[in-house]
């Protein structure tokens, strides 16, 4: 069962100028000419807020995913992360940006084999600098506590179950407090509790550290973890749902498909 969400409501922060987490106006990406994998696609993520990105294989959700971590450059629009635009930053300011500002989990786990877990997840204190050696072991010490693993520190990766070394990866993604975290189907391979898990993790950094997640995911049981669901088809956001539960998440994902529209589908485009 999902923990209930304690997250701001849908709006509660876009008042006044605050800058958003992520802000995405009107961001294209064409691979080919006139082959758009995103099209015109905008979307504000105040601090603060668990966004799950769903839509059928093809969609653009990794584009977007690409292009909003600045992994990739949009073709057209804006993407800016913490107020900063992406597209005024050379690739040593975006190298910096995503080291130090952007946490990344994703499926393929990306967990350093000869490292320990400890290392592994002081490893992008190390690469920020500025941190001292007793500073880097404390923080990640904290970071591994958080996610239940204190006692794992001394361990290679390879002897975690992938939900531990999941929970790894969230360690290192938060480690260094990042502006947002980006996590790219993080329950896949996982079993549905050990997901729930992961997903509860993800969710407590959202309420109790006030961090932002965009999360891509097919699964309609881990978006019920999230505040909104952002539905893409071709390229395009198709609609948003607030609150969604899996039930509604399904309904939608079905219409996307050419079944029967559900309701209560919001702020859609055609
Ligand atoms: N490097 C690339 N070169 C050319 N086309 C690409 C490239 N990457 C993605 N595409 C195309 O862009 C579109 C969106 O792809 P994307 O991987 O973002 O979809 P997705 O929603 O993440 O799919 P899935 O759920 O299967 O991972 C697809 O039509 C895909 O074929």
């Amino acid at each position: 069962m999902f923990r209930r969400r304690t997250g701001v409501p849908a709006g509660g922060t876009e008042v006044g100028r605050a800058v958003a987490a992520l802000e995405l106006d009107g961001v294209g990406r064409e691979y080919r000419k006139g082959v758009r994998a995103l099209d015109e696609v905008t979307l504000r993520v105040p601090a603060g807020r668990l966004v799950a990105v769903m839509g059928r294989s093809g969609s653009g959700k990794s584009t977007l995913l690409q292009c909003a971590a600045g992994l990739d450059r949009p073709t057209s629009g804006t993407v800016r992360i913490g107020g900063q635009d992406l597209a005024r930053l050379d690739e040593a300011g975006l190298t910096r940006l995503r080291r130090d500002r952007v946490g990344f989990v994703f499926q393929a786990l990306n967990l350093v084999p000869s490292l320990s877990v400890l290392e592994n997840v002081s490893l992008p204190l190390l690469l920020a600098g500025g941190a001292g050696d007793a500073e880097r072991e404390e923080r990640a010490r904290a970071a591994l506590a958080a996610v239940g693993l204190a006692d794992r520190g001394g361990d290679a990766p390879a002897r975690l179950s992938g939900g531990q070394q999941q929970r790894v990866a969230i360690a290192r993604a938060l480690v260094t407090a990042p502006a947002v975290v980006f996590a790219d189907e993080p329950t896949a391979a996982l079993d549905p509790v050990t997901a729930d898990t992961v997903l509860a993790l993800l969710r407590s950094a959202v309420d109790e550290q006030r961090r932002t997640v965009v999360m891509v995911t097919h699964d309609p049981s881990a978006a019920q973890w999230a505040d909104e669901a952002v539905f893409l088809e071709q390229g395009r956001v198709a609609g948003r749902l607030p609150e969604p539960d899996a039930a509604h998440v399904r309904d939608v994902l079905r219409e996307l498909a050419g079944l029967p529209r559900a309701a209560g589908v919001v702020g859609g485009r055609s």
